[in-house]
């Protein structure tokens, strides 16, 4: 395999689209540009912490000299010559338009050709102040940064589209965060992860041209983002493509809100800054995985009185900035009513393919003879048993013939101690019958089912505790645990011998604590 850095770089998005003229790295508003150019702050120290093997090996490249790779991903040196740069974006944030935003701490550090003849962008994020920093210094904690970087690349092994982390470093320098926003400032490890994606165009990179009338550049960033990324679309650049450009970027966030929902994902910022053109699952900040089963979970602190950005309001929400994007693409279609009428769709396929997903969890293949309310009521089982989402959906992934197996599964499962469930029974008995019902009419044999089930019920998922007790011992310079959880995610849908103890209910211990069940967006 060819080292990584012994591949050309190939500029599309800085050479094609409009440059911010100004060098000058101060914060400021960039118009009439989708980036500025910017180099990364030097390093004190740098170090690795980790790197993506799974990813790299993916990506058919070698890391030949890991030095090397420390330079480049710690934003020391330039990746082959590239010239650098920071995105122009706006973005609605918790239902308000918040104007300019951009990469404000991440940088574009190359483009180059790789697997599947995909132009890759690597970006690093933390990586120091740009044009759009705002009042912030543009860095990265350490604590985050193994959040992020462990929860993309298991993420990506879920099959849930996302963005990928190839590295992870750490700089030597020290980042103030005020973690609780209670006044109580500290000094952290700064660090950086490097992300790849094929593109990191979110839907305010459309939002803040249309916001400021800026038409033309508008046009030029659809254009460029459909002949790069949604090149099935033609040649032709009208009202129609433009709108079959809307459609397919619908399709695709639906597409990633139904994994959401399968695997138990809550994102925690769903601002349209947050939201990929792609459909792929872009910046884990104060994300948390569903434990026990509630759909009015946030993990995210700033969210607490709201709960905007809660599980059972992801597809919601997804729906709520796809009508921000239609509002910014709308000066190039001109009407209203396609644009609707994409939207409606929206919803009726969301509902379409949750159940369809949902019932493939529970086994049910066809799913055209399972009523929705049958679902709702094991939603609503899961919710008042206070059952762990994660156990309760693998201990289902067998052959479950009668009610006691059933019940096996929920004493494994439920938060609540034995005494209390046992006044479920009742309910949980109901709800079995009707299962059952349905699963005499499945047309394949149990063996296929349970095959089939198991690659939708992940055994291993990155539980929010886990990530921190990864990070506890990375702020010791310890990277056991992380390499461990890394290893685990990379095949979560596998029985792995001697890990069973990542297949258990959340501890005691952290239902509480800090990083563990909420998360502050400071980073
Ligand atoms: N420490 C920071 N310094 C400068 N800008 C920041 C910092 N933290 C966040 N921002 C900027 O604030 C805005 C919203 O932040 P948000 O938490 O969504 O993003 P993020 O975690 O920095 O990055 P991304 O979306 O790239 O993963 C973005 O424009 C982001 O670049
Ligand atoms: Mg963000």
């Amino acid at each position: 395999m060819k080292d990584l850095f012994e591949h050309n770089i190939h500029t599309h998005f800085s050479k094609e689209l409009p440059a911010d003229p100004v060098m000058d790295n101060r914060s400021r508003q960039v118009f009439n540009a989708c980036f500025s150019f910017v180099k990364p702050l030097q390093p004190s120290n740098p170090s690795l912490v980790h790197s993506s093997k799974n990813f790299t090996d993916e990506l058919g490249v070698s890391i030949k000299d890991e030095a090397k790779l420390v330079q480049v991903m710690s934003g020391a040196a330039a990746f082959n010559g590239f010239e650098s740069y920071a995105m122009c974006y706006g973005g609605h944030q918790f239902g308000n338009w918040a104007g300019q935003l951009g990469d404000g701490r991440a940088i574009n550090i190359a483009e180059v050709d790789l697997k599947d003849g995909i132009n890759w962008k690597f970006q690093l994020k933390g990586a120091g102040p740009t044009p759009y920093s705002r009042n912030s210094d543009g860095l990265a904690v350490l604590r985050s940064s193994v959040r992020e970087y462990l929860c993309s690349e298991a993420m990506h092994h879920l099959g849930v589209p996302t963005t990928r982390a190839l590295s992870l470093v750490k700089t030597g320098d020290l980042v103030r965060r005020d973690i609780m926003y209670d006044g109580n400032p500290e000094n952290e490890q700064g660090a950086i992860v490097c992300r790849v994606s094929p593109s990191f165009i979110r839907f305010g990179n459309f939002e803040i041209f249309a916001s400021r009338q800026d038409k033309e550049n508008l046009q030029k960033l659809v254009d460029y983002t459909i002949k790069h990324h949604y090149p099935h679309l033609g040649e032709a650049r009208d009202k129609s493509t433009y709108l079959k450009f809307f459609e397919d970027v619908a399709d695709r966030t639906l597409e990633m809100i139904v994994h959401w929902q399968r695997v138990g994902f809550v994102h925690g910022v769903m601002n349209t800054d947050n939201m990929s053109i792609l459909g792929l699952t872009i910046d884990y900040g104060p994300y948390g995985w569903l434990e026990d089963y509630d759909p009015l979970w946030t993990p995210n602190t700033t969210d607490a009185q709201g709960k905007r950005y809660r599980f059972g309001h992801q597809p919601d929400i997804a729906l709520w900035n796809l009508v921000q994007l239609a509002n910014a693409l709308y000066p190039l279609i001109e009407e209203v009513e396609p644009l609707q009428t994409i939207l409606e769709k929206f919803r009726t396929n969301f509902q379409a393919n949750y159940h369809k997903m949902m019932c493939g969890k529970l086994g049910l293949f066809s799913e055209e003879n399972v009523p929705k309310e049958f679902i709702q009521n094991v939603e609503n089982l899961l919710e008042q048993w206070e059952i762990d989402m994660t156990i309760f959906f693998r201990e289902f992934s067998k052959n479950i013939t009668d009610f006691d197996m059933l019940w096996e599964g929920i004493l494994k499962s439920s938060y609540l101690d034995i005494k209390k469930l046992e006044t479920g029974r009742k309910d949980w008995a109901v709800w079995f019958d009707s299962f059952s019902n349905y699963l005499a009419q499945e047309k394949i044999s149990m063996d296929e089912r349970i095959i089939k089930m198991k690659a939708l019920n992940p055994k291993y998922v990155l539980r929010n505790y886990m990530a921190q007790l990864a990070i506890d011992d990375a702020e010791n310079n310890d990277y056991n645990l992380l390499d461990e959880l890394y290893q685990l995610l990379s095949k979560p849908y596998e029985e792995q011998s001697g890990m069973e103890k990542w297949y258990a209910k959340r501890p005691d211990w952290a239902k509480h604590k800090v990083g563990c069940s909420m998360l502050s967006c400071s980073s």
